[in-house]
């Protein structure tokens, strides 16, 4: 899968995520209307709202774009509706020739791990058929409990041809409380690092791993740090936009050849409209918004590349 997401990077010239994090006080007021018109002001409404609005944004951004990278407790507080407006959006980007990363954070003892990963990047088994139930390209996914709650994951991205991006260093200002701790004179962040290129050389497309990591754009030289531990790993790196991430902090996320790191923006994309730079676009054009703010981003990351030379 490693291989699809590469490919998509380089026929789009734009290794962007968009992510797909639909709040309710994003979505602007006709598509909430008519969703609710259908179905009340229900959870069931709610999930149709998320899914229509979703729609308009991919519909908008799809031929820029390598991959999605839908948040799944957006969808979860919604409950089973919720859910089905996940698996929704999962299938549609599929469609559009998307790849999907899974922000769904899993991770547990062995036995349940496994089906987690079943859940979202393998198939289960009923009776003498086998389903998809989400079935994302990638999954995010949690280091916490070892080796234990990883190697399923890599069981099924083997069998399946999927990946996983294994949480190295948040982006959030906590992220240090544990992650930043020296064990042996080392900061835990890089030991996590190291395992993932260890779990990573076994699971291998052409030139990467099926098994990335993610680090914060907020930590730019955590991430300088982290590309030399995992020279094989893709990096993807949340903490752009929103959360304070420009351009300039992501060159050393990159490898020589350019490829190596993808960066997501969710708020900063899906609701560019609600930002005054935007705001010209105005709500029934919200999807419009998005595609000059991705435009916008790919050409900041470009520029930043470009400076590096
Ligand atoms: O370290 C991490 C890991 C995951 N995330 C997730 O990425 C998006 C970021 O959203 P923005 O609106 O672009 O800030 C969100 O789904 C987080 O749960 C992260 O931010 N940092």
């Amino acid at each position: 899968m490693i291989d699809q997401l590469i490919a998509n990077i380089k026929k789009t010239n734009a290794p962007i995520v968009v992510g797909l994090d639909p709040m309710m006080k994003f979505i602007p007021e006709q598509i909430q209307k008519a969703a609710f018109a259908e179905y009340g002001e229900t959870l069931k409404g709610a999930a149709e709202a998320i899914w229509q609005y979703n729609k308009g944004i991919v519909d908008a951004v799809a031929d820029l774009i390598p991959a999605v990278k839908p948040q799944i407790a957006m969808y979860e507080q919604f409950g089973v509706a919720g859910l089905i407006a996940f698996q929704k959006t999962v299938a549609y980007c599929k469609e559009k020739g998307l790849v999907v990363i899974g922000d769904v954070k899993r991770g547990d003892i062995g036995s349940t791990s496994e089906a987690y990963a079943v859940a979202h990047l393998g198939k289960v088994v009923v009776g003498e058929k086998s389903y998809a139930p989400f079935d994302e390209d990638f999954a995010t996914v949690n280091p916490y409990l070892g080796s234990d709650g990883i190697n399923p994951f890599i069981k099924v991205c083997k069998e399946e041809n999927k990946g996983i991006f294994v949480l190295v260093k948040t982006s959030n200002p906590s992220s240090g409380e544990f992650q930043d701790r020296l064990v042996d004179g080392r900061p835990l962040y890089e030991i996590v690092g190291e395992k993932v290129a260890e779990w990573g050389s076994e699971c291998m497309g052409s030139e990467y791993s099926n098994v990335g990591a993610v680090v914060g754009a907020t930590y730019p030289e955590m991430g300088k740090a982290l590309r030399k531990v995992m020279p094989k790993s893709y990096i993807l790196v949340p903490g752009y936009g929103a959360q304070g991430g420009k351009g300039a902090d992501l060159v050393h996320f990159f490898n020589e050849d350019g490829l190596g790191a993808i960066v997501n923006s969710s708020r900063g994309i899906i609701a560019a409209y609600q930002q005054e730079k935007y705001a010209q676009f105005g709500a029934a054009n919200y999807a419009d918004a998005s595609r000059q703010a991705v435009i916008d981003m790919r050409e900041d990351i470009a520029q930043a590349l470009q400076g590096r030379k």
